[in-house]
């Protein structure tokens, strides 16, 4: 069992835990060290030691954690633990955000990701992410596409853009769908394919790592399912990041669960372990629905 302590500076004890409305475990007492599998040999992403604030509160709280080349690592949690907090660590979301301020070494390819010299823009583009709500920009699903490309210097002639936005619909599994209406408004399309389209704009810069937050929790079962088949053939070619609230979710598309509680990692390890076999006691609670 890997594990790693808790007890380094910048540790402080959970707060209150207000968001647990049917709690039975004593959370101040058993978060101390996360436990399971939370690092790996093939790391795209290595983030250590990560702290979050806002202003002066800590949302984060001494969070390490590889995500490893192919794999999809989902990241579970009750209402505000910081899954979306942590995830947007990853590709400097964060900094958009007034008074947020992200401490520790966060790597992707053992490059810092927070170095001074770092562009977001490329990073952003190598790091690509999907949100809760499909969000399409207000032009035709071709220019959806083909947008990310043309403002990264990507595929100057049209018919490299061609190909990009025919590549990039196929491998978000919406090509058959819209290939007689490119020209039509992304907006028009149903909240699954719209999904879909962003995964595809995601997906059109080439990126390395794809995050999703939440990625499904504005479609139906058959649209989730669509995305989920998705992301199980997207891993071929990129390394996800998932937020879930959806366990059975996290156990269909992940290899590896994070287990997030109140900004601390309690557990990491391969999925079946943490959905059958958790080794924290926090995790069981939480998995079989005792808080959350
Ligand atoms: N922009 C913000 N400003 C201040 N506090 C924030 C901000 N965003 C999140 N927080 C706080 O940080 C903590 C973690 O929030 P976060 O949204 O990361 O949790 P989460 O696990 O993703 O929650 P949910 O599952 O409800 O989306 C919460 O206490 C939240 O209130």
């Amino acid at each position: 069992m890997n594990t790693m302590t808790l007890d380094a500076p910048g540790y402080s004890e959970p707060a209150s835990p207000q968001t647990l409305e049917k709690e039975t475990v004593d959370t101040r007492t058993k978060v101390r060290e996360t436990v399971g599998t939370p690092f790996c040999d093939n790391a795209k992403l290595k983030m250590r030691n990560v702290n979050v604030f806002y202003n002066e509160t800590q949302a984060i709280h001494n969070v390490s954690l590889d995500i490893g080349r192919n794999e999809v690592v989902a990241m579970i949690g009750p209402s505000g633990c910081g899954k979306s907090t942590f995830l947007r660590c990853l590709n400097r979301m964060n900094d958009t955000i007034e008074g947020c301020r992200v401490e520790g070494d966060l790597t992707l390819d053992d490059e810092p990701i927070y170095g001074p010299k770092v562009d977001v823009v490329p990073l952003r583009a190598r790091v690509g992410m999907v949100f809760q709500k499909p969000n399409p920009f207000p032009k035709t699903i071709y220019e959806n596409v083909a947008y990310g490309p043309k403002i990264h210097g990507i595929g100057s002639r049209r018919a490299e853009l061609d190909e990009i936005v025919e590549n990039s619909l196929r491998r978000a599994g919406l090509w058959n769908e819209v290939k007689d209406r490119l020209d039509k408004p992304g907006t028009g399309l149903s909240g699954g394919q719209q999904q879909r389209l962003c995964i595809a704009r995601a997906i059109a810069v080439s990126p390395e790592v794809i995050l999703m937050d939440e990625p499904c929790s504005a479609l139906d079962p058959i649209a989730t399912a669509r995305i989920e088949e998705l992301i199980d053939e997207l891993r071929k070619n990129y390394t996800i990041a998932i937020v879930t609230h959806s366990m059975q979710q996290a156990a269909r598309v992940s290899q590896r669960t994070a287990y997030f509680h109140l900004g601390h990692l309690v557990e990491v390890n391969d999925t079946e372990t943490v959905f059958t076999n958790p080794e924290h006691e926090l995790t069981e609670a939480y998995i079989t629905g005792r808080f959350g």
